[in-house]
């Protein structure tokens, strides 16, 4: 595990994501979307798209089209409906549609301007389009900026499971400009805590005391408190990705509260709860499973409902009813042989994955549900 830095004032901080010759920088500073210095390394190429949603668009595209005209001579905005529920198809085509008609060629940089989902979306029509070409990530929510613009698992959703389309596929840069934070809903902030937190009992013991004692600063939008939660926080999910790029190990823990959280936002529908409150509610059944296979204290559970619930997000998740959740859970990723595989905390800073019986699973699901 990298070492923390240590909790000061700072300016714009470089980390890398060392993946060969596909690594990349993660650039977290104020101002940095409008800085023509944030991307003076990516490559010279005619044509740019910027992909982004109707919410953030009128706030920030046209800004960042300013900067992106000194290096591309045309730049093309894609403009897609906002919202988890339109990650998805039609979205894909939309910006396949626009690309082609504006000829963009296999050396064209799309620039993902937005929060994960946008980010995500950006990424797969990256990989595909003309079989690939090169994209940024310019996270503007703080889910993002912790954690989806960085690493590469890029998708859309099926409606019978979160991400089921997609493809690993690296960015070239990560810019995290941390003023654009400014704009973001209060429910938008907690969501984004909820991926902050995750950190902690899967790596960083240390880093989740922080987000305890500066949880009143982080939901105040402190500045100093921000940078450094997205900066460790990128620097544990750059260590973890770096590692295992493809999950085939290691990277599962980054899924901690994922099993149960994607359940939760398949089963409303995508787009009822927030992908981060669902992974916030997540991570407390993770926790009780965890504490009930007997690998943690029942303090932990309690210790992680609090700060959870501190951070204004929900603890308790919708009354769905245990069989639906484990039908909904029968869907994810990790799951081998038919079986349900669920991230849990072997000791405060460790996580593993593992199978749990369903009727233990049903309990942890009426304990924390309804
Ligand atoms: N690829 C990964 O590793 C990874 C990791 C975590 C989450 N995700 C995915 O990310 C998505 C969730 O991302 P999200 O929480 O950013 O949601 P989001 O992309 O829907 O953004 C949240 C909301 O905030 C708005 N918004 C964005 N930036 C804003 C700003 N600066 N000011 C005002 N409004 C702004 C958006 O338009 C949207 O309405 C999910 O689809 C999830 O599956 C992917
Ligand atoms: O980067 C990862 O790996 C993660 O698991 C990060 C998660 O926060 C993120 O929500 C991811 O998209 C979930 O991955 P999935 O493979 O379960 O779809
Ligand atoms: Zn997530």
């Amino acid at each position: 595990m990298p070492s923390p830095v240590s909790f000061a004032l700072i300016a714009v901080h470089s980390l890398k994501l060392s993946l060969g010759d596909r690594s990349y920088a993660i650039l977290i500073g104020a101002g940095l979307l409008a800085d023509q210095e944030s991307y003076a390394t990516l490559p010279s190429a005619p044509l740019a798209a910027i992909v982004t949603n109707d919410v953030v668009a009128p706030l920030y595209a046209q800004r960042l089209e300013s900067v992106l005209k000194q290096r591309h001579r045309e730049v093309v905005q894609i403009i897609l409906p906002d919202g988890e529920a339109h990650k998805d198809w039609a979205s894909l085509d939309r910006i396949f549609d626009v690309l082609l008609a504006h000829g963009c060629d296999r050396k064209t940089v799309l620039y993902a301007l937005g929060g994960g989902v946008v980010g995500d979306m950006t990424g797969f029509a990256a990989a595909c389009y003309m079989r690939g070409v090169p994209f940024v990530q310019i996270p503007t929510t703080l889910l993002a900026q912790v954690d989806s613009s960085v690493g590469g698992k890029t998708a859309i959703n099926h409606p019978r499971g979160k991400n089921m389309i997609g493809a690993f596929y690296q960015p070239l840069l990560v810019v995290c400009d941390l003023d654009v934070l400014d704009t973001l809903p209060e429910r938008e902030l907690s969501a984004g805590l909820a991926e902050v937190i995750k950190y902690g009992p899967i790596a960083d013991p240390a880093f989740l005391d922080w987000i305890e004692t500066n949880l009143d600063a982080l939901r105040a939008r402190d500045k100093d408190a921000l940078a450094y939660a997205v900066r460790r926080s990128c620097e544990i999910k750059a260590w973890v990705v770096g590692q295992d790029e493809k999950e085939a190990g290691l990277r599962a823990i980054l899924n901690f509260g994922h099993t149960f959280g994607h359940a939760i936002e398949a089963g409303l529908g995508y787009g009822e709860w927030l992908h981060g409150e669902a992974v916030g509610c997540g991570m407390v059944m993770a926790s009780e499973l965890s504490a009930r296979l007997g690998l943690m204290p029942p303090a932990f559970v309690d210790r992680m409902r609090r700060l959870i619930e501190r951070a204004g997000l929900p603890v308790r998740g919708p009354a769905l009813g245990a069989e639906r959740y484990l039908e909904l859970m029968s869907v994810d990723k990790k799951n081998e042989g038919g079986e349900i595989r669920f991230v849990v905390i072997e000791a405060l800073g460790r996580a593993g994955v593992r199978p749990a019986p369903d009727t233990l699973v049903a309990q942890v699901i009426e304990a924390h549900s309804g």
